[in-house]
């Protein structure tokens, strides 16, 4: 198998899951790849697992093949974890990166930056038809920036500045991010399960 599909419409997603699949030889595919036309799945969860499991889950049963998804999104301390699992929808629907992160700027002006702290969350599933979907959860610490700043990535990237970094996470390079993202550690967790699985690796877990 060199091929994987990822629930996703999400262009920025899709592109970094086939830069992190790269070396593996796998292709990636999101939905947009696909030629059927596939429904929308309704994020009615509350939490990130929820959402992944109902995307991961519905694509999986539609296709009968194994399908991953991921749920994401930005938990900030000082908005008691918002906009967390509403992130994609925190201005309102449709989706606009730029007014969601906007609303959080806002909404952080009379916050020092000591307390501007924040993680990205990944919550990947891994559903298999007939199986039991399995989950694996990545983060990535940092602080909300003052202003946008960079064009590289998606969504919150702008005013997202990781731990150890002294620019947003839109200033990265595609690889730099790739190394410290809520998204790769999720899929470094799913591919040990998935060694430990198929018998060519130790847990580290
Ligand atoms: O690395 C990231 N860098 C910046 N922002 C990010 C990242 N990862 C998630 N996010 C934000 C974007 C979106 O506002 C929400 C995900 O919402 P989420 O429902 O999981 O994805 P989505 O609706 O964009 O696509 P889909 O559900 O088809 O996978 O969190
Ligand atoms: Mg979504």
């Amino acid at each position: 198998m060199n091929e994987i599909i990822i629930a996703t419409k999400n262009r920025g997603k899709a592109k970094e899951y086939n830069q992190l699949f790269n070396e593996y030889g796998i292709t990636v595919k999101s939905l947009l790849d696909l030629s059927e036309e596939i429904p929308d799945v309704e994020e009615t969860g509350d939490t990130f697992k929820e959402n992944a499991r109902l995307k991961a889950e519905q694509i999986s049963r539609l296709l009968e093949i194994p399908v991953l998804a991921d749920d994401s999104g930005l938990v900030i301390d000082a908005l008691d974890g918002r906009p967390g699992v509403y992130s994609a929808r925190y201005a309102g629907e449709p989706t606009d990166d730029k007014k969601n992160y906007e609303k959080v700027l806002n909404e952080l002006t009379e916050v020092p930056s000591q307390s501007r702290t924040a993680r990205f969350v990944c919550v990947l599933a891994l559903a298999i038809p007939q199986g039991e979907t399995v989950f694996k959860e990545g983060f990535c610490e940092g602080i909300i920036a003052e202003s946008p700043v960079g064009g590289n990535g998606f969504g919150y990237d702008p005013i997202f500045i990781p731990e150890g970094f002294e620019k947003t996470m839109a200033q990265l390079e595609d690889e730099e991010k790739n190394k410290i993202s809520h998204r790769y550690h999720a899929l470094m967790k799913m591919k040990t399960w998935l060694n430990v699985k198929l018998g060519k690796g130790e847990s580290n877990e």
